[in-house]
């Protein structure tokens, strides 16, 4: 279970608060207006905000302080961050060792996390010779062989035309399915939403709201979320 306790984000003259859990194995969309404080959410919970004040947990774990690196928690941003000199096979390694200090057994679960996204042919292609969707894919993969029980999205598809959006967004669920983590993924889409999302953190008014059933808040939309559906 991941815990926002009390939480206060700060980014110069902005402020969100949080308070609320995240229960384990589910799926929640971050929702709400731009540069209303959803990638501060998620940069907070990955570890690169800290909190002005409240507590971050992961089930009895206290990951306020800890540095990224540290925290059970795997993050892909809106440019899937691969390097562009290193091969994919490389790129998902990194989920291993920084260093890219393998061993075989390390090399076979990046095989193996290649083969699950469907890129065992890519293996050797730098991300300037992938495609949009493809590059997405290798994030995919490193979040696999990184075996976090936590996942943060933070838009990583925007780019992506709508059908390769859903196929990477039914990826994305069939992935946590498998792995049973917890997903957290910002979305400006309400389809991408309702598409993958058990639940919906609403993050409006300075405050990350507590999460609502999907369905519900689709059926019964605050002010807030009417604005945001336009
Ligand atoms: N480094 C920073 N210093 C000061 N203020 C910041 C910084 N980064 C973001 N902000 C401010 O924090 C607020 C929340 O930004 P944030 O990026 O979290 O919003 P968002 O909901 O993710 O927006 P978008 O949907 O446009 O990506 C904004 O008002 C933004 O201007």
């Amino acid at each position: 279970m991941l815990t926002l306790e009390n939480v206060q984000i700060t980014q110069g003259s902005f402020s969100l608060h949080a308070d609320f859990t995240i229960a384990p194995d589910t799926k929640t969309a971050v929702i709400g207006a731009s540069g209303g404080g959803k990638s501060t959410l998620l940069s907070a919970l990955a570890g690169f905000l800290t909190p002005a004040r409240g507590r971050i947990r992961w089930n009895s774990d206290d990951l306020t302080t800890q540095p990224p690196a540290k925290r059970p928690i795997s993050m892909i941003f809106q440019d899937n961050n691969l390097f562009p000199h290193l091969t994919a096979a490389q790129n998902v390694g990194l989920g291993i060792s920084p260093a890219l200090r393998l061993t075989q057994a390390d090399h076979q679960r990046v095989s193996d996390a290649l083969v699950r996204v469907g890129l065992a042919e890519m293996a050797t292609r730098k991300p300037a010779a992938l495609s949009g969707g493809q590059i997405a894919r290798v994030a995919l993969a490193r979040l696999l062989v990184q075996g976090n029980p936590v996942i943060l999205l933070d838009e990583p598809f925007a780019a992506l035309g709508p059908a390769m959006r859903a196929e990477m967004l039914d990826l994305v669920a069939e992935l946590v399915a498998e792995t049973k983590a917890t997903l957290l993924m910002v979305s400006h889409d309400p389809e991408d939403a309702k598409r993958i999302a058990d639940q919906i953190i609403l993050v409006a008014d300075q405050i990350a709201h507590p999460p609502i059933e999907t369905n519900h808040l689709f059926n019964d939309p605050p002010e807030a979320m009417r604005n945001w559906m336009g």
